[in-house]
C-alpha cells in the first residue's frame, strides 16, 4: 500500500514512512493511493470477532508489507490490553434504535486512546534499529494531548512537545497532560486558541530549516495512522448491529473531522453506512460547509465542549481531495485560497459527493443540555457534553436505521458541564489516579512562531 499527498507534489510513501512523517512535505495530508475494500463475506465473517481480531482484519490492508499480520496482532493486543472494558469499545442501547458506542475505556478516558495507544507502539516498532530521535509536535484542544503523552511518556528515542490553548481545556484534561513527570514530555500553553496552536504545528512541518534539523512527527489526526485505527470501531459496531445485511448510521461529535472521516473510510471499504452525521457546537464551519458549501472560518467561540472549539478542520482536506476527483494540484490551489482569505466555496463535485453520505447539525447549548438530561433520565446514561451534542444531532435523524452515537469522552473529564445539566457530578475512574494531588509542569508562550519554534529547538534532539 502506497500513500499520496492531498496536494499532489510530495513523494508517495509506504505505511512505515507515512507513520513517521505525519504531514507531507508539500503541506498536504497523506491518504491511501486506493481505498482497500472488504467483500460482503469478509465483513460478515467479522461477526463475533474480538476487537483485536477486527482491528487486524481492517488494518492489515493499510499496513501492507511493512509488518506481518502476527506483528500487527501483537501490537493490537498490547494497545487494547490497556483498556478497562473487555469489548474495548462496547455498544450500549439507549432506546429501540439508538445506540452509544463507548470509546472512552482507554487510559486517558477519551476516544483518542484507541488510536494513540497503537501509534505509540508503531513509533517504537518503526524506530527499532534506527538511530533517529523523533521530535513529536502536536496541538490539542484537550484530549489528543493527554492520550499522546500517555502513549509516549518515558519511551526512548522520542520527545513530545504538546501545545494547548491556555485556559481553554478542562482542569482534568490539562492535569492529565501537565502532571506527567517523564523528562521527554514538554507541555506548552499558548496564549491563543486551538486553531492557532494547530497552525503553529503545521508551520514547523512546513519550515524547511526547522524540519531539516529535527526528525519531526505528528500525533494529531494529520497522521494517517491515527485515522486508520479509528476505522476499526465503525466496523466493530456496525457488524454487531447486523452489517453487512443491515445498514447503520453514525452521529459523530466533530472538530478536526478526523473521527467522522474514519467513518467515511469505513464506507469506502464497503461497510454499509447509511449516513454520517457531523455534529458541531456553535463553532459550525463544518455544518455550514456541508449544508451550503461555505467553508469560511470565524473567531473560535469558547464552549463547554472545548475539544470541538475548532474552526479549521484539518481532515476536511482529505474529504475534499477524495471528492474532488483526487486532483492534488487543484486542491492545493483551493487550500492556498483558504489559507489566504480564511474562506472558500466547495466545488459542485465536493458538495454533491458530501451530500450523498453526510448530514450536518449545529447543536446549541440548550439542546446539548436537553440531550444530557434525556440520556440521564430515560436511559440511565451520563454523557459527556461532546457526546451529548452528537446525541442531540442523532435524535433529529431518528428513523428505522440503527443510529450509533459515538461517545468520545468519559463524563468525568467535563464534570462541571455534566453537573450543570444533570445535577450529578460524575466520579473520576480510579485508573486516572491522584490527578489533583500531582504537581503540574508547563510553560506559557505567546502565539508566535518564533517563540514556540525556539522553545522547541532549545530542548529537542537534532538529527
Ligand atoms: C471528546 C471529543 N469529542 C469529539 C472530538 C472531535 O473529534 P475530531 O477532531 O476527530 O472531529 C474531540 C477532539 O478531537 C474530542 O476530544
Ligand atoms: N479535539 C482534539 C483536537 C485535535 O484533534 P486531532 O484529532 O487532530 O488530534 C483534541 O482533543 O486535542
Amino acid at each position: 500500500m502506497r500513500y499520496v499527498s492531498t496536494r499532489g507534489r510530495a513523494a508517495a510513501l509506504d505505511f512505515r514512512e507515512v507513520t513517521l512523517a505525519g504531514l507531507a512535505s508539500d503541506a498536504g495530508l497523506y491518504v491511501p493511493e486506493v481505498w482497500p475494500t472488504l467483500t460482503r463475506d469478509e465483513i460478515a465473517a467479522m461477526a463475533g470477532l474480538s476487537y483485536v481480531d477486527t482491528a487486524v482484519t481492517v488494518m492489515a490492508p493499510f499496513v501492507g508489507e511493512t509488518m506481518t499480520r502476527n506483528e500487527l496482532r501483537a501490537l493490537c493486543e498490547q494497545a487494547y490490553g490497556r483498556f478497562s472494558h473487555a469489548a474495548v469499545t462496547p455498544l450500549v442501547q439507549l432506546d429501540h434504535d439508538q445506540w452509544l458506542l463507548e470509546l472512552f475505556h482507554g487510559p486517558t478516558l477519551a476516544f483518542k486512546d484507541v488510536a494513540l495507544q497503537l501509534l505509540g507502539l508503531l513509533f517504537e516498532r518503526f524506530l527499532t534499529g534506527s538511530s533517529d530521535h523523533l521530535t513529536i509536535v502536536g496541538a490539542t484542544s484537550g484530549d489528543t494531548g493527554s492520550a499522546a503523552i500517555d502513549a509516549v511518556a518515558g519511551r526512548a528515542g522520542v520527545d513530545i512537545f504538546m501545545l494547548h490553548p491556555e485556559g481553554r481545556v478542562s482542569d482534568v484534561q490539562r492535569r492529565q497532560m501537565t502532571t506527567v513527570g517523564a523528562p521527554n514530555v514538554h507541555n506548552i500553553a499558548i496564549r491563543g486558541d486551538f486553531d492557532q496552536a494547530q497552525a503553529l504545528v503545521k508551520a514547523m512541518f512546513n519550515d524547511p530549516a526547522f524540519a531539516g534539523r529535527f526528525r519531526l512527527s505528528a500525533v494529531n489526526s494529520i497522521n494517517w495512522a491515527r485515522l486508520m485505527a479509528q476505522v476499526v470501531y465503525y466496523f466493530y459496531a456496525a457488524v454487531r448491529l447486523g452489517a453487512p445485511d443491515r445498514a447503520v448510521a453514525f452521529s459523530v461529535p466533530t472538530g478536526n473531522f478526523g473521527d467522522v472521516f474514519a467513518g467515511y473510510v469505513a464506507a469506502k471499504m464497503g461497510l454499509p453506512v447509511e449516513r454520517l452525521i457531523v455534529a458541531t457546537n456553535v463553532n459550525d464551519i463544518l455544518a455550514r460547509a456541508l449544508t451550503s458549501g461555505d467553508y469560511s472560518s470565524r473567531q473560535v467561540v469558547q464552549t463547554p465542549t472545548p475539544s470541538m472549539d475548532i474552526q479549521v478542520s484539518s481532515n476536511f482536506e482529505r474529504l475534499l481531495f477524495d471528492l474532488g476527483h483526487r486532483d492534488g494540484h487543484a486542491l492545493a490551489e483551493q487550500m492556498r485560497g483558504f489559507e489566504g482569505s480564511r474562506a472558500m466555496r466547495l466545488t459542485n463535485a465536493q458538495s454533491e459527493g458530501a451530500a450523498a453520505l453526510f448530514a450536518a447539525e449545529r447543536v446549541d447549548l440548550d439542546d446539548m443540555a436537553l440531550a444530557m438530561r434525556w440520556a440521564h433520565e430515560h436511559a440511565c446514561q451520563t454523557l459527556d457534553p461532546h457526546t451529548a451534542i452528537a446525541l442531540a444531532a442523532a435524535q433529529r435523524h431518528a428513523g428505522a436505521t440503527p443510529m450509533v452515537t459515538l461517545a468520545t469522552a468519559h463524563p468525568a473529564k467535563f464534570g462541571d458541564a455534566v453537573e450543570r445539566a444533570t445535577g450529578t457530578r460524575p466520579n473520576l475512574p480510579s485508573r486516572v489516579g491522584d490527578l489533583f494531588d500531582r504537581e503540574e509542569r508547563f510553560d506559557v508562550l505567546d502565539t508566535s512562531y518564533a517563540a514556540v519554534s525556539e522553545y522547541i529547538a532549545e530542548r529537542a534532539v537534532a538529527r
